[in-house]
């Protein structure tokens, strides 16, 4: 039996890594789609689709599973959505999400979806682990060591502190506030 979970993964963390754990023992093959493919440098999507493949197929290895990583980009039609992960990713016999309207677009286009407990939610929120990576706070206990290795390899903390930083510049441009001085010698 082959299974299919989607997420954004930015980053991967325990959460995920702990879905996956639990999957694993429901199917033999799993194939892992990196939603919102296209986005990255930005402070909701700071990872590009190959850096999270880097994530996930390390973090995933320890598993006794074949794994397939799928990126896929957002299409702006959710009436077609089913249809295009269908048209990008090896056969599969059921989804896993916990979002709702991927539920409902699965279960509308006649696919089984099974849905699990969230894990550790306080801690392991994707949102909540960059906001601390922003915040120069303690993260990498909420992620696999791998995706530790991978965010380091990739500078990943400067760009999304960057990326960041430039959207807080953005929203006191628009609102004509005085820019605090801790952004005001921000590289470009
Ligand atoms: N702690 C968790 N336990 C179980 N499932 C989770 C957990 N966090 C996220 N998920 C599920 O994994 C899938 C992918 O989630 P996603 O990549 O959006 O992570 P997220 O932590 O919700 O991130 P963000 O805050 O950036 O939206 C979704 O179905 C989501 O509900
Ligand atoms: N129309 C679409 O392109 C469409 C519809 C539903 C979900 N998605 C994507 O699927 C992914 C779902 O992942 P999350 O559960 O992490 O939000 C996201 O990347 C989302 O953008 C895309």
């Amino acid at each position: 039996m082959r299974g299919f979970y989607i997420g954004r993964f930015q980053p991967y963390h325990n959460g995920h890594h702990s879905m996956v754990e639990r999957i694993s023992e429901e199917v033999d093959e799993l194939v892992l789609g990196i939603g919102s493919a296209d986005d990255s440098h930005t402070t909701h999507d700071p990872f590009t689709a190959g850096e999270r493949i880097m994530m996930i197929t390390k973090a995933v290895a320890e598993y006794d599973l074949t794994t397939y990583v799928v990126p896929l980009e957002d299409i702006n039609r959710n009436a077609v959505w089913v249809s295009h992960v269908e048209s990008m990713c090896p056969d599969f016999d059921v989804a896993y999400s916990n979002n709702p309207l991927v539920v409902r677009l699965f279960e509308e286009a006649g696919i089984e979806v099974r849905q699990s407990p969230m894990f550790d939610r306080d801690r392991l929120e994707g949102s909540e682990i960059r906001q601390r990576m922003i915040d120069d706070e303690s993260w990498r206990d909420r992620v696999p060591s791998s995706v530790v290795e991978v965010i380091e390899e990739i500078h990943g903390i400067k760009r999304l502190q960057h990326v960041s930083d430039s959207d807080s510049l953005e929203r006191y441009a628009a609102t004509g506030e005085s820019v605090p001085e801790s952004l005001d010698d921000l590289d470009d």
